[in-house]
């Protein structure tokens, strides 16, 4: 049957065309787009050399529709092009009561969806506290920095766990996007360098984590849960999502409606960015122990030899005091104050403790 050229799919000129790809705006059909949605992240993954034969993965599983849609394209994947990769997903329950309770049984029914393992590990477990206690007591402000530091660890500390030396998370195009936008307008040029990264590592850990959605736009991975009708929760977070990265949300929406591929060219502008070649300043002095300390050009302090572990918890950090615990130091300081004096104390230590960690270098 041959279609009207108006309505045919741009591709394949034989199918009608469902959608206008919101990368390139291309009328497609659906077997059209499903095939480049799945090439593009392919090649993403050999371009960047991301994966090796035999490694075993932990998905970063939320339950929410980047990490459902990456668990299932890394399972068609892995079988399409035989990659050798043992996948397991890996959750981290904040312990937010009415969000986290819910998108967890979510990930628990793509266990049995897509035949992976599933290991979930809680804050409640790893620090003492869940996300709805930290707020009660910091306030609801501060959550998102709480919450990101904790588990970027947990995501660290649920994989050595498990034995898993690659954490991926569902991080896509306009996540990345967004960051180099809130880089920019800050004038971290420092953190603009590292932002484009599609593997990171925390310094200090044994784990490296990888972005294979670096380039797939958010609209087209909804797309893809939607028309193959994936298994996903989609409510947002109970609480206030970040403000100034809402702001640069709305500002890449904007620009995204006017010129789709705004979102690859400002990803391709914060990886072109070169920096002036910084002028260290490094210190090594000897502590009374003879142990050597390294005192960076900004003040912040970090172990050199015979240990890379947070005094306080016993995980790897190239920080004497992890940046998780100098956080959970401040809530317990916060927490004692209340129970003291009563009243407000607790927001006003804690929001002072968030303005102290977020002066410090890690
Ligand atoms: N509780 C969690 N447990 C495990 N991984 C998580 C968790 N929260 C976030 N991640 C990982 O970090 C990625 C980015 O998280 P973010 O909070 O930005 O959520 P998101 O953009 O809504 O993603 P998703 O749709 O997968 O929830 C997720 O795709 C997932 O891989």
């Amino acid at each position: 049957m041959v279609f009207n050229p108006k309505t045919a799919c741009h591709l394949c000129h034989s199918r009608k065309a469902v959608m206008k790809r919101p990368k390139t705006l291309q009328k497609l059909c659906k077997e059209c787009f499903y095939n480049v949605f799945e090439t593009e992240i392919h090649n993403t993954i050999i371009s960047a050399n991301l994966f090796h034969k035999g490694e075993r993965v932990a998905i970063g599983a939320s339950g929410g529709k980047d990490s459902t849609v990456l668990a299932h394209i890394l399972k068609t994947l892995n079988e399409r092009y035989n990659y050798g990769l043992e996948l397991v997903l890996l959750s981290i329950d904040e312990g937010i009561v009415g969000y986290r309770d819910d998108s967890l049984a979510t990930v628990k029914r793509n266990k049995e969806q897509y035949q992976m393992p599933l290991e979930i590990v809680s804050y409640k477990e790893l620090y003492s506290w869940s996300m709805d206690e930290i707020v009660a007591c910091a306030g609801i402000r501060s959550s998102c920095t709480y919450c990101g530091v904790l588990r970027r660890q947990a995501l660290d500390r649920g994989a050595a766990k498990l034995g898993i030396a690659h954490v991926v998370t569902g991080h896509n195009a306009d996540d990345m996007a967004e960051t180099v936008l809130m880089n920019l307008l800050r004038g971290d040029v420092n953190r603009l360098e590292s932002s484009t990264n599609i593997i990171t590592q925390s310094s200090g850990s044994p784990i490296k984590r990888s972005k294979p959605f670096k380039y797939t736009y958010e609209k087209e991975i909804v797309l893809y849960a939607h028309y193959k009708k994936l298994d996903y929760f989609s409510t947002e977070c109970t609480y206030a999502p970040e403000a100034f990265r809402g702001t640069a949300r709305t500002l890449l929406k904007s620009l995204e409606a006017i010129k789709p591929s705004c979102i690859i060219d400002i990803i391709q502008s914060g990886e072109n960015f070169k920096l002036k070649p910084k002028k260290q300043r490094k210190n090594v002095v000897k502590k009374n122990n003879a142990q050597e300390i390294e005192v960076r050009a900004d003040g912040s302090v970090s172990l050199t030899k015979d240990g890379n572990k947070c005094e306080n918890c016993g995980y790897l950090s190239t920080n004497k005091i992890c940046k998780a615990c100098i956080l959970l130091k401040g809530l317990e300081s916060s927490r004692a104050k209340v129970a003291i004096e009563g009243g407000n104390v607790a927001i006003d230590g804690a929001a002072q403790m968030t303005k102290k960690l977020e002066t410090l270098s890690f």
